[in-house]
């Protein structure tokens, strides 16, 4: 019989909750019979909470909760006693590596998949959400298959051909294994203790894989705090979702009763001290006179709002994840040290490396991080940028090594790059990449890949709305957005990440990156090359330098970035430069309306920056000429002669004497964002109405003085 034998399963579960391990057992080979083969093991092991990646009508254990396969990351943050991962049903590599970190001490993760030596060519039904449908190999699949062939702790099962393999012995310690504080969290949260009562502006920042006790560590300091004295501790997070486990153990510090169904909004100690949870925006807002301001996730936040916290308060933690399950912190931790070297070089890092919930030597975390490259470092880059060769470069054919380092990079430079990045690099056959080295060292990474080339039907109908495509981000967007049917059916290259190690930026060779993607788009005969990406200032400098053109701003901010999606484009064949000018004059003759409309909150500087990047609509007229004179002498108000001052920011070289100005910030709210007076003393633009259009004023009466011939 094909069946288990359920006592050497029985024992190997205990053995490895005692030794504090879990552990990946591959189901290989027909589907039926494995889920029979489950079916006979997981009544006889402890199986709730569980989760099977299947339908409810597969679901080889009653007890288990089915789910999606895309859904595992709606589990972070909770616990499993088991997974049961239907590979057939599709294999999305964010959800699995997600689900695979709520798996407590003892517990196995199921994979039903087809024999380790067809994953390659296996078809699975989650390519289709990106696009990887029918493409002819899949690298990302047929690199996990070697991977887990040769780890030696994967347990491996074919219910057909040996339905009863060899259990490996698990060495179990005098000690069971039992969840609880490590040295590195109670240390933490002495240092956590010390900068709440400490001096003012040392910042701490927390940095550490998941699952190391970060969050409970801030909610046990949290309450220490308000024990000695500390009145008002508030905590802030990308959503209040966040703060869970924070507030769990802040209760259980507290000596009072939690249950994972309680709030997350507030935890009083003694008669005066609160912890409060208070989302971002009102956390800036309100301003509250908290005397202690607790970041917990913060690399899901923006470095500007981050900025306006650290300056906002007297003593400030931040505390985030690197090596996640959703993306990185490690990039967040590059980005925002800048802001903390300039701001409060006094600031100071601490880390937590041991897991609360399974051993150090549990064999599932490193396997999980070897398979999704979680721990991707780029190579030390020693700052120096000569022996420079760019090259085309392929993750899917790249050794181990390579790859990791390669991955490495653009996971530091961009917080989101998750192990589903990682598989479309791998998998898409449309992708291009080149590497950067500088005296054999890895330094920069461009990923692009070939879109659109729709067929002029197909692409009138994605013009209108009625119809989407998978894939195809930027000719799909600027065709249904922009209007342009040719956007769709011109063939465009995307850059879809650059990186260039922050150790060697600014000295070119992010340029040289895209100027060998341009390149090889004018080789095939490509049409464009373009990008898309959540606009800032500097990153708009660089695609300019680059020579792409902002040709389409979005209307909601991303998730991601919490910035608004822009997109850039260049011409590399002549209908391809139409296409950009063409687009281009259609963003400049609509811009002054949308942008007060639409993007009212756009980052100022990015709003100028953008503004005299456009094309001049029209020129000023001697009526124009007459209000600007009026204005700037005092003898018309600001109401009045704001169309004018609009029109005259998109004047060729205008901007550029607005940002010199000092009240570029009011200029941009006031004239082209069509901000009240009032939220302008809110934001410290000016003092109010006579002071602003007295500073306005000041601007055009220079910008007149300096261009006459306008
Ligand atoms: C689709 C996308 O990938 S968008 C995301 C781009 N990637 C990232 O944000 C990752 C982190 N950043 C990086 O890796 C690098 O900063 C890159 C790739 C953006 C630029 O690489 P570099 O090698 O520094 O660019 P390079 O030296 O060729 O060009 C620099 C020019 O771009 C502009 N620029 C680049 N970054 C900035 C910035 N932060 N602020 C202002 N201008 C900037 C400037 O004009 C700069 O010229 P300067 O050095 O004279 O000031
Ligand atoms: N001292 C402790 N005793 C018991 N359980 C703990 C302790 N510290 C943390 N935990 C539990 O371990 C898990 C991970 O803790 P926590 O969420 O604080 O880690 P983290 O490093 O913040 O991870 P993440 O990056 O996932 O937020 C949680 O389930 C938490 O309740």
């Amino acid at each position: 019989m094909n069946k288990p034998d359920l006592l050497q399963w029985q024992k190997l579960q205990a053995d490895l909750r005692a030794a504090g391990h879990r552990r990946l057992v591959v189901v290989e080979g027909d589907r039926d019979a494995s889920l029979a083969w489950l079916g006979s093991l997981l009544p006889v092991l402890p199986v709730t909470p569980g989760v099977w990646t299947g339908s409810v009508e597969d679901q080889p254990e009653p007890s288990l909760t089915s789910i999606k396969p895309v859904e595992g990351r709606r589990w972070l943050g909770r616990e499993l006693a088991c997974v049961v991962w239907d590979g057939w049903q599709g294999n999305p590599p964010d959800s699995f590596a997600a689900l695979s970190g709520t798996l407590s001490a003892g517990g196995l993760f199921f994979w039903l998949m087809p024999p380790l030596a067809d994953w390659g060519g296996f078809e699975d039904p989650d390519y289709w959400r990106t696009g990887l449908d029918g493409a002819a190999g899949h690298p990302f699949a047929a690199r996990l298959a070697r991977i887990v062939a040769s780890d030696s702790d994967v347990i491996r099962v074919n219910p057909s051909v040996n339905p009863q393999p060899d259990l490996p012995e698990i060495p179990v310690a005098g000690e069971a294994f039992e969840v609880g504080a490590t040295a590195d969290q109670r240390a933490l949260v002495e240092d956590l203790v010390r900068t709440g009562l400490g001096r003012r502006r040392r910042p701490l920042v927390v940095t550490a894989d998941r699952g190391r006790g970060k969050s409970a560590a801030l909610g046990m300091a949290a309450v220490r705090l308000l024990q000695e004295g500390r009145q008002r501790v508030v905590v802030t997070a990308p959503e209040q979702g966040a703060v869970k486990t924070l507030f769990h153990h802040a209760r259980l510090a507290a000596g009072q009763v939690s249950g994972p169904e309680m709030g997350t909004d507030n935890v009083a100690v003694g008669d005066q001290g609160r912890l409060q949870y208070l989302p971002l925006e009102r956390l800036l807002a309100e301003q509250p006179d908290a005397e202690v301001v607790m970041v917990d996730e913060a690399a899901g936040i923006p470095s500007d709002l981050l900025k306006q916290v650290l300056l906002g308060w007297p003593r400030v933690i931040f505390s985030t994840t690197v090596h996640g399950y959703e993306g990185s912190g490690r990039g967040f931790a590059i980005r925002f040290r800048s802001v903390l070297d300039t701001e409060t070089p006094h600031w100071r890092g601490a880390s937590l490396t041991a897991p609360i919930r399974w051993s150090a030597s549990d064999p599932l975390e490193p396997l999980t991080r070897q398979m999704f490259l979680l721990d991707a470092e780029a190579p030390a880059a020693e700052g120096d940028s000569s022996g420079v060769v760019v090259e085309r470069w392929s993750p899917a054919i790249a050794g181990d090594q390579e790859l990791k380092e390669a991955f490495g990079l653009l996971v530091d430079a961009h917080y989101r790059t998750s192990p589903g990045d990682l598989r479309q690099w791998m998998d898409d056959p449309a992708a291009v990449s080149w590497r950067l080295t500088c005296n054999g060292v890895l330094v920069g990474v461009l990923w692009a890949t070939a879109e659109g080339g729709l067929e002029s039907e197909l692409a009138e109908q994605v013009m209108m709305g009625k119809r989407r495509l998978r894939g195809h981000l930027l000719p799909q967007s600027l065709a249904t957005h922009s209007g342009f049917a040719e956007a769709a059916s011109q063939r465009l290259l995307r850059v879809v990440r650059v990186a260039v190690s922050a150790e060697v930026r600014h000295r070119g060779l992010g340029q040289k990156l895209v100027a060998a993607a341009r390149d090889h788009a004018r080789r095939q005969g490509l049409d464009a090359i373009g990008t898309s990406f959540g606009g800032n200032a500097g990153l708009v400098s660089f695609w300019q330098q680059c020579g792409l053109e902002p040709v389409r701003l979005g209307l909601k901010r991303e998730a991601s970035s919490g910035e608004y999606p822009l997109q850039m484009l260049s011409g590399v064949s002549s209908n391809g430069t139409a296409l950009a000018r063409h687009l281009r004059i259609r963003l400049a003759e609509h811009w002054l309306i949308l942008l007060p409309r639409n993007w009212s909150d756009l980052e100022p500087g990015l709003a100028l920056q953008l503004t005299g990047g456009l094309p001049p609509v029209a020129p000023l007229n001697e009526d124009d000429r007459r209000d600007l004179r009026s204005f700037a002498e005092g003898h018309r108000g600001f109401d009045l002669a704001v169309p004018v001052l609009a029109k005259l920011s998109m004047q060729p070289e205008v901007i550029g004497l607005v940002l010199a100005s000092g009240s570029q910030s009011l200029w941009a709210r006031a004239v082209l964002q069509g901000w009240s007076w009032q939220g302008l003393q809110v934001t410290k633009d000016c003092l109010g109405r006579e002071q602003g259009e007295n500073a306005l004023r000041k601007v055009v009466h220079n910008i007149l003085q300096n261009r006459p011939d306008l």
